[in-house]
């Protein structure tokens, strides 16, 4: 049972309003198109995609260890930060009134690239801190579905520039993912800001500022 599944139509996509999909006791949700111009998206896009620390991971899967399916890289946000990333950051933490410690980026280089569904860790987030996601380069589909009966599905095509803003809550009602393509997709850039629990355990698994 997959529960009833929302497919956005094109009118509400493009709108340049935000758009509420879910705002009640279990979190908000809200995808806001155009955060960034179309020229602003291609500069970030650019630049994170030549500069970023990208890398590889590997994870465990069942008996078997694969390698993570998209590439990552991840800053600390603090003073070492490139000035385009600052500027964003800036921008977001303005946006949705809120402050971050960190920012996640992944890489997904074709169709074959994804996340699987899950909900972000909350044992790293601080409590009641909302993550923010922006997209860049190509349109994936996010899947968004609630854990539970009657279990909302949204299938969300997140544009380039886009801002999407998950609460805290929402990670516990709430699973995320970007699906696998069936067709040909060029690389997507997602940056994942967040306000973590806890300083990590090492620097060393943050990045220097891209460029160095
Ligand atoms: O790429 C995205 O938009 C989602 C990434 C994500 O869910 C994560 O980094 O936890
Ligand atoms: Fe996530």
């Amino acid at each position: 049972m997959s529960g009833p599944h929302e497919r956005l139509s094109q009118a509400d996509l493009f709108a340049p309003a935000p758009l509420l999909l879910a705002d009640d006791e279990h979190g908000l949700i809200r995808y806001t198109p155009g955060f960034l111009a179309p020229g602003e998206a291609a500069a970030c896009f650019d630049f994170l995609h030549a500069n970023a620390a990208w890398h590889g991971e590997r994870r465990q899967m069942y008996e078997r260890e694969v390698d993570t399916p998209r590439l990552l890289a991840s800053y600390l946000l603090d003073a070492t930060l490139p000035p385009l990333l600052a500027a964003l950051h800036a921008r977001v933490e303005a946006a949705v009134q809120a402050r971050f410690s960190h920012v996640g980026l992944n890489l997904y280089r074709d169709e074959r690239d994804s996340v699987a569904p899950h909900n972000d860790h909350l044992s790293e987030l601080q409590p009641g801190q909302p993550i923010a996601l922006v997209s860049l380069g190509a349109t994936r589909e996010m899947v968004i579905r609630q854990k539970l009966p009657p279990r909302r599905a949204w299938h969300l095509p997140l544009q380039a520039g886009s801002l999407l803003l998950m609460s805290y809550a929402t990670q516990l009602h709430y699973d995320h993912g970007i699906p696998k393509q069936g067709s040909a997709v060029g690389p997507r850039i997602s940056l994942a800001f967040r306000a973590r629990s806890a300083a990590p355990a090492s620097r060393g698994r943050y990045a220097r500022p891209a460029g160095d």
